[in-house]
């Protein structure tokens, strides 16, 4: 095995993960199931909002023109001739001197160009009539939401590639969408190898672990908005790898192991790369944690070898993987948000390498700040838990303050509990 491994910076790796296509299959679902899928169509508007001209309020549709002379002292006096509900329409055009009781949503009745809300209204009724006064001249146009201004038919909402989000859905339904195109979901398979691992309802035995990589990759994946399939166990054996990772190819639209990547004995991913034929696009990275991180493809398909220590392997995942599943979905922005915040710790080791800390990153004071999220190794789980952001240390510094501004990757903006807090 060759020991010597050249590291290439962050961003080259990135860029030759995203160099490689993806495909984008299409398919159609139904928009109760829509939801956090990714577009494959445009949304159009295919009538005018609103579709009519709407009251927005409950009171009485009229004629702006009957109220000119309307004063405290002299009110107008109006025969109400019918009253319409959301969903009905008027019988009839309203004429000079008559109003129709309307409610909030309903479509203003022919002749009327002004709505008065009950609040500035009294009522009476007279020989079995109904009357309405008011006391105020009303304008033209007056307390109308006028058909087409909120959007125009024709009009491009929303563009393929967006996430669709409960407004989405929303304009989904407006327009009449029941069915919705979408990006097939990509089906990422995982195997976690290593002869060490227990499966979850195994009891601890001496020497053994349980495996923790194959539950939390098989999460991120979910939350990438892709197919986990999870393929089980390996244990260091070649043949057997060599063997599952094949098949495996031909089930998956790409394949994650966790271990195995480094320079052990039995870190066998790189002699299974090489047995495939596969292309390694790179085996060492200018980062910790995950700095054996390796991604090889063969015949277009993409392997990421994951680092079995379980930080390094989450920031692998984040780092590389969720932008190549983005990009398969077609996702107009296929990278984490990175936004600037201040390091609520002193961290005063040295970083050789680009570092990127597990955070916990929270609104506070007004100011975003991040914090490490528990104890800064390759090999750490425990911090994983309270992860939402990743804290980025420049390479080639020696150690960043409290209050410092750091660069923090934005993992998922729900998770972050404090962030948005309103103070209202
Ligand atoms: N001589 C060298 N040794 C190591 C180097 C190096 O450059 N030279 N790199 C170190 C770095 S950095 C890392 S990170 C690890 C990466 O090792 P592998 O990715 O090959 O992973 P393994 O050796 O298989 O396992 C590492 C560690 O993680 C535990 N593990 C593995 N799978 C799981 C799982 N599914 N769930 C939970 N924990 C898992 C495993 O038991 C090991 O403790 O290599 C360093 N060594
Ligand atoms: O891959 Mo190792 O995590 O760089 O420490």
């Amino acid at each position: 095995m060759n020991l010597h491994r050249e590291p290439i910076p962050v961003a080259e790796a990135v860029k030759r993960v995203l160099s490689l296509e993806a495909e984008n299959y299409i398919e159609k679902v139904k928009i109760e199931n829509s939801y956090d899928r990714i577009l494959a169509e445009d949304i159009v508007a295919t009538h005018s909002i609103p579709p009519f001209n709407k009251s927005p309020y409950d009171g009485f549709a009229i004629n702006s023109e009957s109220t000119n002379d309307a004063s405290k002292t002299s009110p107008v006096h109006l025969h109400v001739i019918e009253e319409i509900g959301a969903g009905h329409r008027a019988s009839r055009a309203i004429a000079p001197g008559e109003a129709v009781r309307i409610m909030t949503g309903a479509e203003i009745p022919e002749g009327a160009d002004c709505v008065a809300m009950f609040e500035i209204c009294q009522t009476y009724e007279a020989e079995d009539k109904s009357y309405m006064t008011i006391k105020r001249p009303m304008e033209k146009r007056q307390n109308i939401i006028e058909q087409g201004s909120e959007t125009k038919k024709g009009t491009l909402l929303v563009e393929k590639g967006t996430e669709i989000n409960p407004g989405v859905k929303a304009l989904l339904a407006t327009f009449g969408y029941s069915n919705v195109q979408v990006y097939r979901k990509p089906v990422v398979g995982v195997f976690a190898t290593g002869t060490e691992l227990l499966d979850v309802d195994q009891a601890l035995e001496p020497g053994k672990i349980r495996n923790s990589n194959a539950y939390m990759v098989t999460a991120q994946i979910e939350r990438s908005g892709a197919e986990p399939l999870y393929l089980g166990k390996l244990a260091d054996e070649f043949d057997r790898c060599y063997e599952a990772v094949s098949e495996a190819l031909n089930k998956v639209d790409m394949l994650i192991t966790t271990g195995g990547v480094s320079v052990g004995d039995y870190d066998l991913m790189p002699d299974v790369y090489e047995k495939l034929g596969a292309e390694v696009l790179f085996n060492k990275i200018a980062m910790r944690p995950g700095s054996v991180t390796t991604v090889a493809q063969v015949n277009g398909q993409l392997m990421f070898g994951l680092s079995g220590n379980p930080s390094a392997c989450y920031v692998g995942f984040e780092l590389y993987v969720y932008p190549y599943i983005q990009k398969s979905l077609n996702k107009t922005e296929p990278y984490h948000s990175i936004i600037e915040g201040i390091l609520g710790t002193d961290i005063m080791k040295p970083n050789p390498f680009t570092r990127f800390i597990r955070g916990s990153v929270a609104y506070e004071k007004g100011k975003v700040t991040v914090h490490p999220a528990g104890i800064d190794k390759s090999a750490v789980v425990t911090s994983l838990a309270h992860t939402n952001a990743f804290i980025i240390l420049k390479g080639g510094t020696r150690g960043y303050q409290k209050g410092d501004e750091v660069q923090v990757l934005l993992l998922s903006p729900n998770e972050g509990s404090q962030f948005f807090q309103i103070d209202a």
